[in-house]
């Protein structure tokens, strides 16, 4: 299937999940991640705030427990430019102020800058993924352009409320293909 059929389809497999449902299938992932993490802290760890109300995982725990556990790792995260179609990186801190834009993401207000090159992890967000390891995500191109900025060397974790699909069969040479997938049962290496 199609990136479109596919956003389309799963936009509303999402939406159908209850709240309660998101947040058990989120801990389960996150759970996985934290073992995943473990193995290599990362020096910068790039991680997405959820948007609550579009039932998308929810990255907290996470978060939480690499400030409370993790020293060695410093969380980042983004302020969205939709005007110009790109995400500027920022320290994530427990005393970072915060402030959600018109999308719902929670977004850092200023603070220190983090260059594109010093990320070594990055946790994607997305809509579905297949058994290649490509991902469909809203078709803002947003991750594929941040992931271009990035080393070849860094990790690219995409999280997934729901199982592979066999193909995305209009993927692109913009198309940066994920180096795991976490979804509530199951670690995909790429
Ligand atoms: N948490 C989070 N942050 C992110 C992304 C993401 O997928 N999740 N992005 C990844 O690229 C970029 C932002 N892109 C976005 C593009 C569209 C919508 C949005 O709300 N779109 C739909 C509603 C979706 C729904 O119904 O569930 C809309 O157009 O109304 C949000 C963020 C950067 N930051
Ligand atoms: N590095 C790039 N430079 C220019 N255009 C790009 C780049 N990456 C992606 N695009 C363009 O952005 C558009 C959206 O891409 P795609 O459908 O793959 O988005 P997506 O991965 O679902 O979205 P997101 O990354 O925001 O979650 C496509 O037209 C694609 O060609």
């Amino acid at each position: 299937m199609t990136k479109t059929e596919l956003r389309k389809y799963y936009l509303n497999q999402r939406k159908k999940l209850a709240p309660q449902e998101v947040n058990t299938q989120s801990t389960a992932i996150q759970l996985k991640l934290i073992e995943l993490l473990k193995d290599k802290p990362p020096a910068y760890l790039h991680v997405f705030l959820p948007i609550l109300k579009n039932n998308e995982i929810d990255t907290w725990q996470v978060i939480q427990h690499i400030w409370y556990n993790m020293p060695q790792t410093q969380v980042v995260t983004s302020v969205t430019d939709f005007k110009r179609k790109v995400m500027l990186n920022y320290l994530l801190k427990p005393d970072t102020v915060l402030i959600e834009n018109s999308w719902g993401i929670t977004e850092p207000q200023g603070g220190t800058p983090v260059a594109d090159a010093l990320i070594d992890w990055v946790i994607v967000p997305l809509l579905c993924f297949d058994q290649h390891g490509y991902r469909v995500g809203y078709g803002g191109g947003f991750y594929d352009r941040f992931l271009a900025r990035c080393t070849p060397k860094t990790k690219k974790t995409g999280v997934s409320l729901f199982s592979p699909v066999a193909l995305i069969s209009d993927t692109d040479q913009y198309d940066i293909p994920l180096s795991h997938c976490i979804t509530p049962t199951e670690t995909y290496i790429f």
